[in-house]
């Protein structure tokens, strides 16, 4: 199924200067990118955002890690665009992330973990919504990029 995830590149992306590294490494595998901004974050949309952490103990650092800098929010399309750009991302902690993924390859942190992914479909439309209004995304015409799945069911 042709769908749309979003990405946030976290501020640590930012400071360390990775932004255009992380985003090739979107565009190798093959995605892509129908709406993208530069944006500084606040509570009222980490409160929603990190909602299922709130209880958590390190809810707070969370957040004022996610405020320390701009962060660069991408929505990226593709067949099963969720999964495989979960997967790209790998397991929070960068330090057991398997190398290859983004988290593998690029930190040592659990924190200052590079990505934001969406983890399902649901949570995808859900976080699109969050953080782009439907006329800052680009509707790429179906046929555009079929010779990428050629002769793929899906
Ligand atoms: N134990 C922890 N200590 C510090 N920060 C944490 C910890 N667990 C999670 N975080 C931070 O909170 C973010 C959201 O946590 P969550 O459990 O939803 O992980 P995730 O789904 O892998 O991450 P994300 O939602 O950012 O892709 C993590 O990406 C990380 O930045």
């Amino acid at each position: 199924m042709m769908e749309r995830t979003l990405v946030l590149l976290k501020p640590c992306t930012l400071q360390r200067g990775l932004v255009g590294e992380i985003i090739s490494i979107f565009e190798k595998k093959g995605l892509h990118l129908c709406g993208m901004k530069m944006m500084q974050l606040d509570d009222a949309i980490l409160n929603e955002h990190y909602a299922h952490l709130a209880q958590r103990p390190f809810f707070q650092r969370v957040k004022s890690s996610m405020e320390a800098a701009p962060i660069i929010a991408m929505c990226l399309e593709g067949v099963e665009a969720v999964t495989a750009v979960h997967a790209l991302a790998g397991p929070t902690n960068g330090r057991n992330a398997p190398a290859g993924t983004i988290r593998g390859n690029y930190c040592m942190s659990c924190q200052e973990n590079i990505v934001h992914t969406s983890d399902s479909h649901e949570t995808a439309t859900i976080e699109i919504k969050r953080f782009f209004r439907p006329e800052e995304l680009y509707d790429w015409h179906p046929a555009t990029f079929d010779y990428l799945y050629a002769n793929d069911e899906y």
